[in-house]
């Protein structure tokens, strides 16, 4: 979409918590919000709402607020969820098995479709719902699948990434310690929770809240 190459990418990235919470917000029947209201829900300076906010062409009103519909309707198409993204889930152990069963569909488009593991008492059940193919057999389900979930062992990561780009996945989240390689037009993003926790102790001990 033309309108989205305008948004620097900071504020691309917070769009999804916008989302989240004026989706709320919405739910609960409220019409409009405060900079201030959405500052402190989503721990983001008021300053940098309104700055984000300008750029989607929404500008709050003293006394008002902004108007959540309007906003709504501005991420949804520019979050695509409009459209669901499908995504393939690779390896179904402790992690991917809590994915399977968390109902990413609640608050936006995006959707498990299928998932894969190469153990045999796997293969063929379900899982929160969705089914669970081999990995062997996975070119051939991967026809329509956007993105993908990596939560198989880290030894076994860039192989597997290797074979999904080859299916024409673009988009990868990697929760495996691997760091894997990608060709450019590919997106990785890592999570490792052990640094999201070694940057929350470090915030904690440093920027205390009062
Ligand atoms: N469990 C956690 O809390 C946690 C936290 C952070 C990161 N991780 C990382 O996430 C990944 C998964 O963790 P887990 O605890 O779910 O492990 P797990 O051993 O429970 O699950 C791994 C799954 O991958 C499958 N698998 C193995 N090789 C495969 C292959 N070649 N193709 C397809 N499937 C294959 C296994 O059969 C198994 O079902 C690991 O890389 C781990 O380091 C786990």
């Amino acid at each position: 979409m033309a309108s989205q190459n305008k948004i620097p990418q900071a504020t691309a990235k917070r769009l999804p918590l916008y989302y989240r919470f004026l989706n709320n917000l919405h739910l609960q029947g409220k019409s409009r919000v405060s900079s201030k209201e959405l500052s402190e829900a989503v721990k983001v300076d008021s300053a940098t709402i309104r700055r984000d906010f300008s750029y989607f062409g929404a500008l709050g009103k003293k006394g008002y607020g902004y108007n959540v519909e309007y906003l709504l309707g501005f991420f949804r198409k520019t979050l695509d969820q409009d459209e669901t993204t499908k995504v393939a889930l690779i390896g179904v152990g402790n992690l991917g098995t809590a994915f399977l069963h968390y109902n990413f569909t609640k608050n936006n488009n995006t959707k498990i479709e299928m998932a894969f593991d190469l153990d045999p008492n796997k293969i063929g059940t379900e899982a929160g719902g969705v089914k669970i193919y081999s990995i062997d057999e996975m070119e051939d389900h991967l026809t329509d699948v956007q993105a993908a979930i990596l939560t198989v062992p880290g030894a076994v990561a860039q192989n597997i990434a290797e074979r999904l780009v080859a299916s024409g996945i673009t988009g990868i989240l990697n929760f495996t310690p691997a760091r894997i390689t990608v060709p450019d037009n590919v997106r990785v993003h890592h999570i490792d929770l052990s640094v999201e926790l070694q940057s929350l102790i470090y915030f904690m001990k440093h920027y205390p809240n009062d």
